[in-house]
């Protein structure tokens, strides 16, 4: 069976990477946690992640998510509004089909204790 990378391509997800961080960064809330970041290297880390997490052969070399994240005292209630931005990108504006969704959907908790560190139970 084919892998949802197979199906959606390297070419869309960089695509859907650019959309979701347009959307990050005009969040008022979200914005200040990005001043002074290194946009291009973060979006080439996240196509390298999402590429991987949706079977493709790229293999993500950023730092670990706990790592990358400590300090930046991310509270559950930022993490979901991302995490509903990224969803909302991939299935209202590229069509993504309910597996997808429900895949990212499920690693987006997977990984949410490695970065959420204020009201990490909200
Ligand atoms: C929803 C799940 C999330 C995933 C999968 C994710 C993924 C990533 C990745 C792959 C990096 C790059 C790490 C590196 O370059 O080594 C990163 C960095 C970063 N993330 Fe996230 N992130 C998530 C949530 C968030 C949230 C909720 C915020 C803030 C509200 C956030 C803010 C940042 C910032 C500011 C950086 C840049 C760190 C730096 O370069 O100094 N992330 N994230």
């Amino acid at each position: 069976m084919a892998s949802y990378y197979e199906k959606v391509g390297a070419s869309t997800i960089r695509d859907v990477v650019d959309r979701f961080y347009t959307v990050v960064l005009d969040d008022v809330e979200l914005k200040p946690y990005f001043n002074g970041v290194d946009m291009a290297r973060l979006k080439r880390h996240m196509v390298m992640l999402l590429c991987s997490v949706l079977g493709g052969p790229e293999v993500y070399e950023g730092h670990d998510l706990g790592d990358a994240h400590r300090g930046m005292a991310i509270t559950g209630e930022h993490y979901e509004k991302v995490g509903r931005i990224l969803v909302t990108v991939l299935r209202e504006d590229f069509g993504a089909d309910d597996g997808l969704v429900e895949h990212v959907a499920t690693v987006l908790g997977q990984v949410r204790g490695s970065i959420v560190e204020v009201g990490a139970a909200g």
